[in-house]
């Protein structure tokens, strides 16, 4: 009990840093959606998505995380145009 309570423990303090950098990450995405519709460029860069899969990909220390933190991402990019309409 004492460790299932210890790993809840860090599990709360890293979704606490996880819902600051996404608050971080979401703020970022509104501000290039204003920059873009200063200049009617497109929502939707693929190649740039590419590229942040990519990054994420080569970060990945655990294979066998490889899938999830791939549709993890999609989930956040996603999410994040919504933002810039
Ligand atoms: C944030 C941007 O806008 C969109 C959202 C992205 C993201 O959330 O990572 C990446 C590319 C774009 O499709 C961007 O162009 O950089």
């Amino acid at each position: 009990m004492d460790r299932l309570i210890n790993y809840r423990d860090k599990i709360n303090e890293i979704d606490l840093k996880i819902v600051e950098l996404l608050e971080q990450r979401c703020e970022l995405s509104t501000l290039i959606g204003n920059y873009k519709r200063e200049r009617n460029l497109p929502v939707q860069d693929i190649k740039r998505e590419q590229v942040i899969m990519q990054n994420v990909k080569d970060n990945i220390k655990n294979p066998k995380h490889k899938e999830a933190l791939e549709k993890i991402f999609a989930v956040i990019i996603n999410v994040s145009k919504m933002f810039q309409y």
